[in-house]
């Protein structure tokens, strides 16, 4: 690769007299000269560019192939190329942590990652492999459309939390995935900030093309409640078409689709009801009833009812309890909040890993790599498949006190779930199982929003431990979207919080790589005679200490279970020295295998010969 002139330092831990006003001033420095990536040691920091920079084509991904991170410079695809190696050489789980405030660039970080693995794959099975991918990526489009929204902060802001596991097999090449997702802002549904727009898919939904947007009950020209003042069909119809196309490389039939958009339209049609009460206290509901009875494929009297009144088990009796007009537009915005968070989750659980199976079985069937391999990506316990992983989240978020109660009530009540099971959308139906449940065994209020998110964050906590993690720091330059505009007040204020002046502190303090003896051991035994093939004494950190005397290497600290390298050049020469060697290994272990089956074949012949003489 044509060196290129070094612009600041590539590496903070090289920065004389660091303080944070040096650390911002390269940061800004390199920025300018569309260096948006620089490492701390291993950890990579990235400045939203707010413009496509030429840095991302197979030709900048075949730099970076195999080469050590400091070989080459700072890169996202540097910290694919490493994760993947961990992996594909010690055969151990790893995950990328992506982290940085909305519109520092999380979503991008990991969309480049993902498209570096899946072009990062062995030749062989390569049809199979380029269908993973295709699948990984697609499954992408359709989270955007349902999960991602126009914010003041970012145009295209991830409104949930998403953690994707890409499976791999043991040549390190991706066979499958499964994508989780944490707590969608529902509240976004029903209330929108000025200026901010609501989820993509409502407007793709209305956009010119949508052969739906009539069918529904809907007028592409109408300014609908939920979907605030920015409408912006022209760019959406566009998307439209990409939605509906990933949809269909998902393997989503044509009747899920239209059952999903029929969801959609009745959401945005609930938006539109309105209740008055007559003057003898009954309520009045105004607004397009029918359409969205219609698209919800519930029944009008049982709509009407669900407003009017709520079902209650009491005491072994159902009791019904009259709303009133504010119960009544609180279960109406409950209503459409819920019917667009449960469709989002069950998107998500159809795309990773049935509609991705579906996929894959339907365009694989009969492909010879795909049944041999008996391949179940679900199957956790399956012993070549190695995760990757990459996780989301946001820095500081400021919360409004307003509606903060609401967010966190997650409960529908169970006679709004029985409506929503009752739906003749048999999709609909199918994502309100506890609908079918008896309405008087099921009286106990769901448990809240907060504790669901709890337990699905103890959950990826406790999964993200066992792996060997990976970090993408990401710097938002200033809040406008911009290029070139740098705001010195919010970029220090988030090199504060994500803690970077630190992280290179602890870094020059620390070591490049820490490993555990055994492990450290199995690698690279081979590089002394005193260790290869055996080592004659006790315990592994005896031996790692005999090894690298043998080859005179200090840079090193010896801990209780893991020994320290100081520097990564100590690690890289390790590594080419066993790459030297593994050759005349293979060659070795070829020349033994094959003498042994030479006499083997001998003394089958011989015994044949024996054989044949006493029978003669
Ligand atoms: N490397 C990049 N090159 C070019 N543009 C980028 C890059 N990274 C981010 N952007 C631009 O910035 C926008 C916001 O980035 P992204 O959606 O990744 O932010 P995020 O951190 O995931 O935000 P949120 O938390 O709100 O979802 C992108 O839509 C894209 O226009």
């Amino acid at each position: 690769m044509a060196t290129q002139p070094e612009v600041g330092v590539s590496d903070f831990v090289l920065l004389d007299n660091l303080t944070t006003d040096k650390f911002i001033e390269n940061l800004h420095l390199r920025f300018q000269h569309n260096k948006i990536y620089t490492y701390i040691g291993e950890v990579l920091v990235s400045v939203n560019p707010y413009k496509n920079l030429d840095i991302y084509n197979a030709q900048h991904m075949a730099q970076y192939r195999g080469r050590e991170m400091f070989e080459v410079p700072p890169h996202v695809y540097a910290v694919a190329d490493a994760c993947q190696r961990v992996l594909r050489q010690q055969g151990r789980d790893t995950c990328v942590l992506i982290s940085g405030e909305s519109g520092a660039g999380k979503t991008e970080a990991s969309k480049f990652i993902m498209k570096y693995i899946a072009a990062n794959t062995t030749q062989v099975h390569r049809e199979y492999i380029d269908r993973v991918k295709n699948v990984l990526i697609q499954s992408n489009s359709i989270l955007e459309t349902f999960g991602n929204a126009k914010t003041n902060r970012n145009d295209n802001s991830s409104r949930f939390g998403k953690y994707m596991d890409i499976h791999f097999d043991y040549k390190g090449d991706p066979v499958g995935g499964h994508i989780s997702n944490y707590l969608l802002e529902k509240s976004r549904v029903v209330s929108l900030q000025p200026g901010e727009r609501n989820f993509h898919s409502f407007y793709q939904l209305l956009s010119t093309n949508n052969p739906y947007t009539k069918k529904f009950g809907l007028s592409s020209t109408e300014v609908y409640k939920i979907l605030g003042s920015e409408r912006g069909t022209a760019h959406d119809s566009k998307l439209y078409s990409v939605t509906n196309s990933a949809f269909n490389a998902l393997g989503f039939t044509s009747t899920v689709v239209e059952n999903i958009w029929s969801i959609v339209a009745g959401v945005i049609l609930l938006g539109e009801l309105s209740f008055t009460e007559t003057g003898e206290g009954e309520l009045n509901i105004g607004g397009p009833l029918r359409a969205c009875v219609s698209a919800l494929g519930v029944s009008e009297t049982a709509l009407r009812e669900a407003f009017a009144c709520r079902v209650l088990a009491a005491g072994g009796e159902l009791v019904s309890k009259r709303h009133s007009l504010s119960d009544a537009h609180y279960t109406r915005l409950a209503l459409a909040k819920a019917a667009y968070d449960r469709l989002f989750s069950w998107i998500v659980q159809e795309i990773s890993d049935s509609q991705l199976l579906e996929a894959m079985d339907k365009r694989l069937n009969g492909h010879k790599h795909y049944t041999s391999r008996q391949l179940s990506p679900t199957d956790k316990k399956l012993k070549h498949s190695v995760d990757f992983r990459i996780t989301h989240y946001a820095g500081e978020v400021t919360y409004a006190i307003t509606g903060f109660m609401d967010k966190n009530k997650d409960s529908l009540w169970q006679d709004l779930k029985r409506l929503l099971h009752s739906s003749s959308n048999t999709s609909l139906a199918h994502m309100w199982p506890e609908g079918a449940t008896n309405i008087q065994k099921t009286s106990k209020r769901p448990p809240s929003a907060a504790t669901l998110f709890r337990n699905s964050m103890s959950a990826l906590v406790s999964g993200l431990q066992s792996k060997e993690p990976f970090y993408v720091r990401c710097v938002k330059p200033n809040p406008v979207q911009a290029p070139h505009a740098w705001d010195e007040q919010l970029v220090r204020h988030q090199v504060a919080y994500l803690g970077l002046v630190e992280n290179v502190r602890v870094r020059r303090a620390g070591f490049a790589s820490r490993q555990r003896y055994d492990r450290f051991l199995k690698r690279y035994k081979m590089l002394s005679q005193y260790t290869w093939p055996n080592f004659r004494g006790t315990s592994d950190r005896d031996a790692v200490m005999v090894l690298l005397r043998d080859l005179q290497i200090n840079d090193v600290q010896f801990g209780h279970t893991k020994l320290f390298i100081r520097s990564a050049q100590t690690v890289h020469a390790l590594e080419a020295a066993r790459a030297e060697l593994i050759p005349s290994i293979v060659v070795l272990l070829q020349k033994l295998w094959r003498g042994t089956l030479a006499r083997l074949r001998y003394r089958k012949m011989k015994a044949a010969l024996f054989i044949f003489n006493a029978w003669k």
